[in-house]
């Protein structure tokens, strides 16, 4: 017999998913009892990525060849769509924790508008919980499935939400100008992460429409108590790892208010550090943390502040995130596995 939670991580060959494994692998309380593929199913994990070298691991198996019945836990790092329809027939004992957007979005209509297609597990959506612990952390310690909340937008809830919840900041406009590392978009490969499309440059991409924005309405007008339309406009730059948004809002008290909103609210938080005035975060800062950063600065116009936020969305953005979500619902201490200091320069 073990005192640890035996986990499964579904797509542990890309990035989020061995993102997983180098934090799970060193928790305290966890073992990594099952790693699956798609295409690399059968390969060994130190083969995919030579940086997990020496490291005790199961191999690579398909999600049929999964025995179950040695699992209590599980993350999901598949494709969107793809999830649903694997979660939807998981064994109910398990605790999951999904990485995608397939479950993030409470109502039906609004992932039909936004994914194009209907639902496949909408009975099992009604029982998730969105997965931002600094604001759901009751309702995740009692959940069965959690739906991490995604990177751009754990970015920019984490910035906002506080002060547009004690109407610190007005919810229109909203102007939330995002950058992303390429390892956002995922490993398989694409011709829009190549480096010699990535490199010595840089583009928006999503322009005035984005799916994180059905994403982002939901919990923005949840805090605000009204609709709120945020302008989102993401960026992929050439770095593997981070997201900076930088959020433009109209708050009548100015910088200081906003400040004192956030640093209120997060004063307990053990991820989130809220800078002092003349700070502004780094992506540098927080790289391979489960981190936040976030900084409050006075524009030229009283009214007018300017919020930044960084952090590492494989970690906080995801996989780091994940853990948090899990050590909670299992009962850990919620920081267990990933207090690590970020990695600097
Ligand atoms: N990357 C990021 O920063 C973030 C990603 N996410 C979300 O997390 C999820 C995983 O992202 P990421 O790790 O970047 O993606 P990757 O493309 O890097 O990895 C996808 C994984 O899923 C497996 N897979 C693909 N298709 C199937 C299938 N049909 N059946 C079973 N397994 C499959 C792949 O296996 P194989 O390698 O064998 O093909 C691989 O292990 C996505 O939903 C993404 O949107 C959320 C927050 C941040
Ligand atoms: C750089 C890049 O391509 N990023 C992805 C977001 C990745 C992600 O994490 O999407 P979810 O949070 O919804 O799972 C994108 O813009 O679609």
């Amino acid at each position: 017999m073990t005192d640890k939670t035996r986990i499964a991580i579904l797509g542990a060959s890309g990035y989020t998913g061995a993102e997983l494994v180098r934090l799970a692998a060193r928790h305290p309380r966890m073992t990594i009892a099952a790693i699956t593929a798609d295409r690399k199913a059968g390969q060994e994990m130190a083969d995919v990525f030579p940086h997990f070298a020496g490291l005790d691991l199961p191999p690579l198996v398909s999600m049929e060849e999964v025995d179950w019945s040695g699992i209590d836990a599980v993350f999901c790092g598949l494709p969107h769509a793809t999830t649903q329809r694997v979660v939807k027939d998981l064994p109910a004992h398990l605790k999951v924790v999904d990485l995608s957007a397939d479950f993030r979005l409470e109502d039906p209509a609004k992932y039909a508008e936004w994914y194009g297609h209907d639902h496949a597990a909408l009975d099992l959506q009604k029982e998730v919980v969105f997965g931002l612990p600094e604001v759901y952390r009751d309702r995740i310690r009692s959940a069965r499935v959690v739906a991490n909340t995604g990177c751009y937008v754990a970015t920019a809830l984490l910035a906002l939400l506080p002060a547009l919840r004690e109407k610190v900041i007005a919810p229109d406009p909203i102007v939330i100008d995002a950058k992303s590392g390429v390892t956002g978009a995922g490993r398989a490969p694409k011709e829009n992460t190549l480096f010699a499309e990535v490199g010595e440059g840089f583009a928006a991409y999503g322009v005035g429409r984005h799916r994180h924005m059905a994403e982002l309405d939901q919990e923005f007008t949840k805090a605000a108590g009204t609709p709120v339309l945020a302008s989102f406009t993401p960026h992929l730059v050439p770095m593997n790892r981070g997201i900076l948004a930088t959020c433009y809002v109209r708050a009548a008290g100015g910088a200081d208010a906003v400040r004192a909103c956030l640093a209120e609210a997060y004063a307990d938080e053990p991820f989130v550090h809220v800078l002092p005035a003349g700070k502004v975060p780094s992506t540098h800062h927080v790289r391979g943390s489960n981190y936040v950063h976030i900084g409050v600065v006075q524009d030229r116009a009283p009214d007018r502040v300017i919020v930044l936020s960084a952090l590492d969305n494989l970690v906080k953005g995801a996989s780091g995130q994940a853990i948090q979500n899990m050590n909670l619902m299992l009962g850990y201490p919620e920081t267990m596995g990933i207090d690590q200091l970020p990695l600097f320069p």
